[in-house]
């Protein structure tokens, strides 16, 4: 396949590697320095497009290439609130738009993992739920976006969890979720979820250990999508 990589930083340069490593081509690698280089491609030359960049360049990379009817991956976080707003073109195209917030495979058993607890919490009232996640200092956005995908899912299956907010905020009670985000050197992605009552903690973990996982899910997800269309997420992937 002929993949352009949009945004070459920390996750582009590895999905790059495991790409070409799994016989795909890049033929491209737009970064904020040479974005004008988007004029010169011809989008009938490209199968998908892999956009991992930042909040404020998702929106015009993505609409960018669904303009040009190329599929797009993407899982830049902390521009969700645009999100309908790209799904509708994605439509209006008849292309594919694939959004995870977390493409690696371990977090998606994680996630399946929050949902369950979720659904036996809903019974029991006198555990509080809170959430932590942890990342590398250059991250911009906080609470991550795999942070509000669990906040979500919980929010969906506890009927006293309404809302969430970050632990900075003054709102502390039973309908709100705190998470607390904590920035540290290097830390690639680590995420919490705790339920606490007087008697006991239960606590589920996740730890990255690396990038890796992330960028082979985006590689796998961009393999599988070739000739689908419409608007996917990890669910339509994974058969779990
Ligand atoms: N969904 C997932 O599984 C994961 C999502 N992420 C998200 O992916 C995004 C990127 O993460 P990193 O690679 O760590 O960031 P990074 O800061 O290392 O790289 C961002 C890249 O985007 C480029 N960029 C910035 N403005 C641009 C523009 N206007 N047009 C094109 N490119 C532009 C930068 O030049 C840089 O190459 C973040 O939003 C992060 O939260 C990160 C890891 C996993
Ligand atoms: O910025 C990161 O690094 C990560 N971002 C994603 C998020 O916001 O959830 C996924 C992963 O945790 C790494």
């Amino acid at each position: 396949m002929n993949i352009l990589i949009l945004g070459y930083g920390k996750m582009g340069k590895i999905i790059s590697a495991i790409a070409e490593e799994r016989g795909h081509t890049i033929i491209g690698k737009i970064t904020e320095e040479n974005i004008s280089d988007l004029d010169a491609l011809d989008g009938t030359t490209i199968d998908v497009a892999i956009e991992f960049s930042q909040p404020e360049a998702a929106i015009s990379n993505i609409t960018w290439a669904l303009e040009q009817g190329i599929p797009v991956v993407s899982g830049t976080t902390g521009w969700l609130d645009k999100k309908p707003d790209i799904e509708r073109l994605a439509l209006s195209k008849g292309g594919t738009f694939f959004y995870a917030s977390n493409f690696s495979i371990g977090v998606n058993i994680f996630f399946k993992i929050n949902r369950y607890l979720a659904k036996l919490m809903d019974e029991q009232p006198s555990y509080k739920v809170s959430m932590e996640e942890v990342h590398h200092t250059e991250k911009k956005d906080a609470p991550s976006g795999t942070a509000i995908t669990l906040a979500e899912d919980i929010i969906n299956k506890v009927s006293r969890a309404k809302r969430w907010n970050l632990d900075t905020d003054p709102i502390d009670n039973e309908h709100n979720i705190l998470i607390s985000s904590k920035r540290i050197n290097e830390v690639p992605g680590t995420h919490t979820v705790t339920y606490q009552s007087d008697i006991d903690d239960i606590e589920i973990k996740h730890t990255a250990h690396n990038r890796k996982g992330f960028a082979l899910g985006a590689v796998l997800v961009a393999e599988w999508i070739k000739d689908r269309k419409g608007l996917l997420t990890m669910n339509d992937f994974l058969s779990f």
